[in-house]
């Protein structure tokens, strides 16, 4: 493909390189970065339209640029130059970008699979064993000054022999289930693709259907991207088709559950409790967690590592990189995968 007639590449920078310093220089050296000067989405489109990015080639997103430029969808990607082919997200789930349209606009989008299943699985096991203990009742007690509580928090629940449902068995699902499986937990999953034979073996799960892993999950854990298909996927009926007193784990995105209904199963106790780290409409979260001492409330770190962060931006880059060199993604989102 000839990506830039023998000019110096240009790349369009939205969102800011934290960590990975060294690998985004290299970039700076073989490429012309352009940064916005808009700071929200109506600025934005006008500047781009205005032709401010023309000749980029592609395009380094962080999940933060969302505040200036909304979501990539057709509208962005309208304003944006014909010569953009590559945009490289800085994060595993992709629901800002519209693959679709940006597929109708020939343009190829990559994520950063694999960087974050760790940190993220780390951070799920964190919320599971907070969640199975009521880890957030007793440590909000104790940061009143009332030591446990003048009511004892309920005693918790131990892992051990418990079966851990795993909706979704991508990277971090698969990261869950093994380290799940050191706390004697029995793994469970439901995945549209099944694993191998060989895969399942070694992690000890077994695939069950969607209903009967909604049945029989002591703890079930959402790992699942979010998408048209995803969005709600556990609302009311699902809640209903539990175990009574299960725990809910999510460290996905907000919206593959309801939150409206997953508040009214915790109040009803259907749901014992809950360990979340996203919610529907981040940055705010429904007032009925907030008020509700059995869940246990991260504000979106799962990957918040010094080691991940980095990895994240150093996988990113590398798309980018890719892209201006070889006119390809290392890492193609997979709904654009074999086009
Ligand atoms: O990688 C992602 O999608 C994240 O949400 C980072 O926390």
């Amino acid at each position: 493909m000839a990506l830039n007639d023998g000019k110096r590449p240009k790349v369009l920078l939205l969102g800011a390189i934290e960590h990975a310093h060294s690998a985004w220089t290299a970039v700076c050296e073989i490429a012309d970065i352009l940064t916005p000067t808009a700071t929200n989405r109506a600025d934005f489109v006008q500047e781009a339209a205005s032709g401010a990015f023309d000749g980029c080639l592609a395009a380094y997103r962080t999940f933060g640029s969302f505040e200036v430029t909304g979501r990539v969808d057709s509208e962005l990607l309208d304003a944006l130059p014909r010569s953009l082919l590559f945009i490289c997200h800085n994060g595993a789930g992709y629901d800002q970008v519209d693959v679709q349209a940006c597929t109708a606009h020939d343009i190829r989008v990559s994520n950063t699979p694999t960087a974050v299943d760790d940190a993220t699985a780390d951070i799920g096991i964190f919320l599971l064993l907070g969640a199975l203990r009521n880890l957030a009742v007793g440590m909000a007690a104790l940061r009143a000054g009332e030591w446990r509580g003048s009511t004892l928090p309920a005693l918790g629940h131990d892992p051990q022999g418990k079966v851990l449902g795993i909706l979704g068995m991508g990277g971090i699902g698969r990261n869950m289930a093994k380290k799940a499986l050191a706390f004697g937990m029995t793994i469970r999953y439901y995945n549209r693709r099944r694993l191998e034979p060989g895969v399942e073996k070694e992690l000890g799960a077994e695939h069950v259907g969607f209903d009967e892993l909604l049945a029989e999950s002591d703890v079930l854990s959402l790992n699942l991207p979010l998408n048209q298909n995803t969005r709600h996927i556990i609302s009311r009926r699902e809640f209903a088709k539990m175990k009574k007193g299960a725990v809910i784990v999510n460290t996905a995105r907000g919206a593959v559950i309801d939150e409206a209904a997953l508040v009214e199963a915790l109040d009803s106790g259907q749901v014992s409790s809950a360990g979340l780290d996203v919610y529907e409409q981040e940055p705010y979260v429904h007032p009925g967690l907030l008020s509700n001492p059995r869940v246990l409330l991260v504000p979106h770190m799962g990957t918040w590592t010094v080691e991940t962060e980095t990895k994240m931006e150093e996988w990113a880059i590398s798309n980018v990189r890719m892209a201006i060199e070889e006119g390809r993604l290392r890492s193609v989102v997979p709904e654009q995968r074999g086009n």
